[in-house]
């Protein structure tokens, strides 16, 4: 494979590569005589085209500095049945920072084996193994270049993959990297050119279908958050979905087998009623603005939204999109009620889940003399209603 290794300097980055040449660069670039100690925000090392590079230095604000919390809000220690795990040391409401942290490494997901020449009478398998192989010698001169601290936790971490021809740094990569979502080849198509991430302390959250917090990638800052996605309490372990949670378990079940272990969380235990109940909430009630549709009673506008949000929040899924679509059907229900406690106070948690997924949201809904402001605060005198389809 054919790369260029980009000299720790800060005027590297002022090199403009082709769009499509592979490069090795720390990002933020910390300069040649920083360490983890001088430069304690910390950078990835990372293999990534020349368009990605020119993306990421584009970024409005990069390099952002990392967000801290007053106080620690994790541990990790050891699980009973799942190897180490992140654990709450305080008690937290929804949308509070956990950690904010900077990847180690940053590589493709895959390495594309159409970009490398294999001799004509290898088989699909020998192309297959050949690029693995390529790959994970590329890979080690981007961990060559981790400070010692990094390479140590980076060899540390689970790896799953010990024993199907992944290599070692492509196995460890394939067990703890998250989709950097944002960073993206300009000719990607997918699973080829997109990117992961591996975390010294991110890594360790463990895997839940009903997740109590939600990741969100940050260019500017060159890191990743985590924030409570409902009310955690002291000693709660700190869980993450690696597959999308809305599935039915058995499709769960096949994305998960790529990390090795069968989940046996509630929703996975016992799929019958939680399958249909998560079935149904991509399926959920759409409200029609009142000027459309005719007047119905108020019930209609808000017990289907309710019911829903209930179900989500015992089925614990507010990390999901859905939830935080919910919420929002729910205040604009309210909204064209004029009824402005119950606007506010779904307002709030509509600010609060937003903020968890690391979405802003301006004090619309949350502030009284804001909400007069809103053009349809006033449309309930036209005496209309709220078409309930479902
Ligand atoms: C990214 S690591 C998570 C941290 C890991 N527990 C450790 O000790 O480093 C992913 C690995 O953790 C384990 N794991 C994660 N979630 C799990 C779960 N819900 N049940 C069982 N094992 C899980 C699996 O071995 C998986 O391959």
């Amino acid at each position: 494979m054919n790369y260029h290794t980009a000299p720790r300097q800060t005027t590297e980055n002022q090199t403009i590569h082709p769009d499509d040449q592979t490069i090795i660069t720390s990002q933020p670039m910390p300069g040649e005589s920083n360490t983890l100690a001088t430069f304690p925000d910390g950078w990835a090392e990372c293999m990534l085209t020349g368009y990605v590079k020119k993306q990421i230095l584009a970024t409005p604000g990069f390099p952002h500095p990392i967000e801290r919390t007053k106080e620690p809000m994790f541990r990790i220690s050891q699980t009973p049945d799942r190897g180490l795990g992140m654990f709450a040391t305080r008690g937290m409401k929804t949308g509070d920072l956990i950690l904010d942290e900077r990847p180690m490494m940053v590589a493709p997901v895959l390495s594309d084996p159409r970009t490398i020449v294999f001799p004509e009478n290898f088989t699909e398998d020998q192309v297959l193994q050949a690029a693995i192989y390529e790959y994970e010698k590329t890979l080690g001169f981007c961990f060559r270049r981790m400070p010692k601290e990094n390479q140590q936790a980076f060899m540390g971490l689970t790896n799953c993959h010990q024993r199907d021809g992944s290599g070692t740094l492509f196995g460890i990569i394939r067990t703890n990297g998250y989709e950097v979502e944002g960073l993206k080849d300009k000719n990607a198509q997918e699973p080829f050119g997109i990117y992961t991430a591996v975390w010294d302390k991110l890594s360790r959250l463990n895997h839940s279908c009903s997740p109590n917090v939600c990741r969100k990638w940050n260019t500017a800052s060159f890191s990743m958050q985590i924030r409570a996605a409902r009310d955690i309490e002291e000693g709660e372990e700190l869980t993450t979905a690696y597959c999308a949670i809305l599935n039915p378990a058995a499709k769960r079940q096949t994305d998960l087998a790529a990390y090795d272990f069968r989940c046996t969380c509630a929703a996975c235990s016992d799929p019958s009623i939680s399958d249909v109940k998560r079935e149904g909430f991509s399926r959920r009630p759409v409200l029609v603005s009142p000027l459309v549709s005719k007047a119905k009673a108020k019930g209609d506008w808000l017990d289907p939204a309710l019911k829903m949000l209930a179900d989500m929040e015992e089925e614990g899924v507010q990390a999901s999109l859905y939830y935080k679509a919910t919420l929002y059907q729910l205040v604009m229900a309210c909204v064209y009620m004029a009824d402005k406690d119950r606007t506010l106070m779904y307002g709030r948690k509509l600010a609060a889940i937003s903020r968890a997924r690391g979405e802003s949201m301006d004090a619309t809904f949350t502030s009284g003399k804001k909400l007069k402001r809103l053009p349809q605060w006033g449309l309930y005198r036209r005496q209309a209603g709220l078409q309930v389809y479902r």
